[in-house]
This record gives structure tokens, C-alpha cells and sequence, in this order.
């Protein structure tokens, strides 16, 4: 019998040493584990198609223009309107912190899938972007995507360094 399963009956070590084989306890039966959902608390991370790690994009950053601005200076005068234009697959921007991101070519990058970063395109993704990962480093990795700053009299762009 095993002791670890739950009401095995067995007799103490003092029982039977003292050979009285009436003596013996019970093991308590063990408390039914919690009952977990089956929607993780976290959506996580997707497989991504060879050549798609984050090792991946920062390699191609090096040498690729992520922005589409084709070298010309970073803009300061974005408003909301011109962003909400951006919201497809192939043409997508986003805001972060008052930066402008135009994100087309991350979005395959992205290790939380497509359909999550599309969520921000053409629209303000930081109330997002902070409730998944507040701990990535998006100056980082989409430094060669910046066009440039929210317009100033726009009140996200208040977040702006
Ligand atoms: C726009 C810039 C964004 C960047 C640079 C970015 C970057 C990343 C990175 C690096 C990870 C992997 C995190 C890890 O290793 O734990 C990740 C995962 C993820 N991202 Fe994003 N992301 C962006 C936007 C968004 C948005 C707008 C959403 C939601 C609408 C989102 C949702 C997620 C989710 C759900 C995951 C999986 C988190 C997990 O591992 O549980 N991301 N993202």
C-alpha cells in the first residue's frame, strides 16, 4: 500500500515494534489541487518563422531603412489623424510614449504573434504595449523605426522626451 495516496491505513513504526498490531492512524486525504483555467494568465509567445528572432531584426536594422523615412530628418508635427491612416499590414504605424513608430516591418518580428502588435497599429498602443511587456525595451528595438513625435498640442505627446 502506498502511504502517499490518500486514506492508506498503515501501522506506526511504534506498533509494531511493540507488537501491538491494533495501533495505526490514517494519512489525511491531500486537499483537491486548485482548479486552473484553461485561458492562460499570459497570452505568450508565438513560434516565429526562421529568420524572425529578435537577433534577426536587429541584424537587418543595421542596414535596412525600418522608418521609410529614406534618410530625411525625424518629424515633430505627427498628429493623431495622419497615424490613424497607418493601420494595415503593410503599412502600419504606431505611438509609443509620444513616438511615432512605423512599425511594417517589426510587426513579422513580434514575438507575441501578429495579431497582438496589429491591435496598436494606427493608433496609441502604450496603455497596451505596458500591460503586456512594460519591461521591453521598444527604444531599443525599434530605434530605426522612429518618424518622429506627436504633434505638441496632442496630449499623449506629453510623454515624449
Ligand atoms: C509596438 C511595439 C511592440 C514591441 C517592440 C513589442 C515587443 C515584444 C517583445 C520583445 C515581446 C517578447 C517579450 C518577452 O520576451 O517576454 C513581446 C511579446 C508580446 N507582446 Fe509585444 N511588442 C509591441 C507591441 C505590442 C502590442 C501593441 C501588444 C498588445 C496589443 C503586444 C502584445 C504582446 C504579447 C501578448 C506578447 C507575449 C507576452 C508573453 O510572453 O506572455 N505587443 N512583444
Amino acid at each position: 500500500m502506498n502511504p502517499l495516496l490518500a486514506n492508506s491505513t498503515v501501522k506506526s513504526a511504534d506498533a509494531v515494534n511493540n507488537g501491538n498490531s491494533s495501533a495505526s492512524f490514517t494519512f489525511a486525504k491531500p486537499a483537491a489541487p486548485p482548479k486552473v483555467s484553461s485561458v492562460p494568465a499570459r497570452p505568450g509567445k508565438v513560434p516565429l518563422e526562421k529568420g524572425y528572432s529578435q537577433m534577426d531584426w536587429l541584424r537587418r536594422c543595421k542596414t535596412e531603412d525600418m522608418s521609410g523615412r529614406g534618410g530625411q530628418a525625424l518629424r515633430r508635427d505627427i498628429t493623431l489623424e495622419e497615424v490613424k491612416q497607418h493601420r494595415s499590414m503593410d503599412n502600419a504605424w504606431t505611438i509609443l510614449r509620444g513616438k511615432v513608430y512605423n512599425i511594417t516591418k517589426y510587426i513579422k518580428f513580434h514575438p507575441g504573434g501578429v495579431d497582438w502588435i496589429m491591435k496598436g497599429a494606427g493608433r496609441d498602443c502604450t496603455v497596451l504595449f505596458q500591460k503586456y511587456h512594460a519591461w521591453v525595451n521598444a527604444d531599443m528595438l525599434l530605434k530605426e523605426c522612429l518618424i518622429g513625435m506627436l504633434a505638441a498640442s496632442h496630449p499623449a505627446a506629453a510623454a515624449s522626451p
